[in-house]
């Protein structure tokens, strides 16, 4: 269906009915941020695949493929997002499409099955789930999942009963415990690493747990595009970035940031810069729009069709009004001093 790739590797995006590579090790969930729990959840699928092609080594391997081919290391996901198909509104995700593929790449995995979440899709039973997606269409050789993981018809289907089911398959599954934010004490239900966590993290300007539990800086990325050019007038250029339509903000406000800047008409190596960034409707200049800004410090040029990947270190304050542009030009250059004592800290 869609072969998205970078740096020569690629994760292959396929539906259930459209383009797949079987056969496959699967692991089953809706994985948004690709977050520390998710990653221990795929752990075990590319082990998978990767001890099979060890295996080979030392045989004749193309006729040891044709008889026992290995497995695709898959993730099999929803699409839209259930929450989206029950509530009819949309979702703003913490990895929308090109960053999960971008996240899932990184970690190994070959295949991104997005499965159309519909009426048909929901109704099945855990019974048919397994046999007509799972064994039918996947033809899934070794399943993932994690302890709380449910699934069919109104989520009546625990782990437990995917391991009873696919047993008679012969088919294994792995299930993987739950993983828990060690940093946050007491260590209760309520720190089970998960997407809702990382969302309420961002949504108070909590970066440093939510990149804790992301096991990564929380990112924003898009392509620079044209603003009002009053941010030059004020000593202080700003690049706004266009982030896709889905993409989760996080609380508006002022950030340090460390900045990634490729440039996707030159074969170059990319730049990496520091820098502070604004989150807001601009309430100095009456914006009425939310506009993500950011300012590189040491940085001079034109960065207009270039991709920018903002990763979030600190919530530094909230947007405020100033009386002047002078005030928020004094302002910003505080900003700038603060981010830098972080980043020298
Ligand atoms: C670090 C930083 C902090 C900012 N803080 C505020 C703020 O507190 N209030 C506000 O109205 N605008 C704030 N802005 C947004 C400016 O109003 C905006 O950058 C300026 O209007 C220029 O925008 P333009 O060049 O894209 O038109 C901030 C921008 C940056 C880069
Ligand atoms: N903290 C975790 N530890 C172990 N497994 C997990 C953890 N979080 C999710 N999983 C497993 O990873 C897979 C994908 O999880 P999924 O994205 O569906 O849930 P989630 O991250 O808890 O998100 P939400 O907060 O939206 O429920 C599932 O098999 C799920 O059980």
């Amino acid at each position: 269906m869609l072969n998205l790739s970078q740096n020569g590797c690629s994760v292959w995006v396929a539906s259930s009915t459209e383009g797949l590579l079987t056969p496959t090790a699967v692991a089953l969930g809706k994985f948004d941020g690709v977050h520390l729990g998710h990653q221990r959840v795929i752990q075990p699928i590319l082990q998978s695949a990767g001890n099979q092609e060890k295996q080979h080594i030392g045989e004749n391997s193309a006729q040891s493929d044709r008889e026992n081919p290995r497995p695709y290391s898959t993730v099999v996901t929803f699409d839209p997002h259930p929450h989206e198909f029950f509530t009819g509104q949309p979702r703003a995700l913490l990895t929308p499409l090109d960053e999960k593929v971008e996240q899932l790449r990184s970690l190994g995995v070959e295949q991104l099955v997005l499965l159309p979440f519909d009426r048909d899709l929901s109704a099945l039973s855990p019974e048919e789930f397994v046999d007509k997606i799972l064994v039918q269409q996947l033809q899934c050789q070794e399943i993932s999942v994690g302890q709380d993981f449910c699934f069919g018809k109104r989520r009546m289907g625990t782990a437990q009963d995917l391991q009873m089911l696919a047993g008679k398959y012969h088919i294994p599954v792995t299930i993987v415990p739950i993983q828990k934010d060690g940093d946050s004490l007491p260590t209760t239900d309520d720190n089970r690493i998960s997407t809702s966590l990382i969302r309420e993290s961002l949504a108070i300007g909590d970066i440093a747990k939510a990149n804790r539990l992301l096991g990564r800086p929380y990112t924003l990325s898009g392509e620079v595009i044209a603003g009002e050019k009053l941010g030059r007038t004020i000593g202080f250029p700003t690049a706004n970035i266009q982030l896709p339509k889905d993409k989760f903000l996080p609380r508006h406000g002022v950030y340090a940031i460390a900045v990634i800047i490729h440039d996707p008409t030159l074969d170059t190596l990319p730049i990496h810069k520091l820098g502070v960034m604004n989150i807001g409707n601009r309430p100095t200049v009456n914006g009425i729009d939310t506009r993500v800004e950011a300012h590189l410090l040491d940085w001079s040029g034109d960065l207009y069709g270039k991709n920018l990947v903002v990763q979030l270190v600190k919530f530094l304050r909230p947007e405020q009004k100033f009386s002047s542009l002078e005030a928020l030009k004094n302002q910003i250059q505080l900003d700038c001093t603060a981010a830098q004592t972080i980043f020298n800290a």
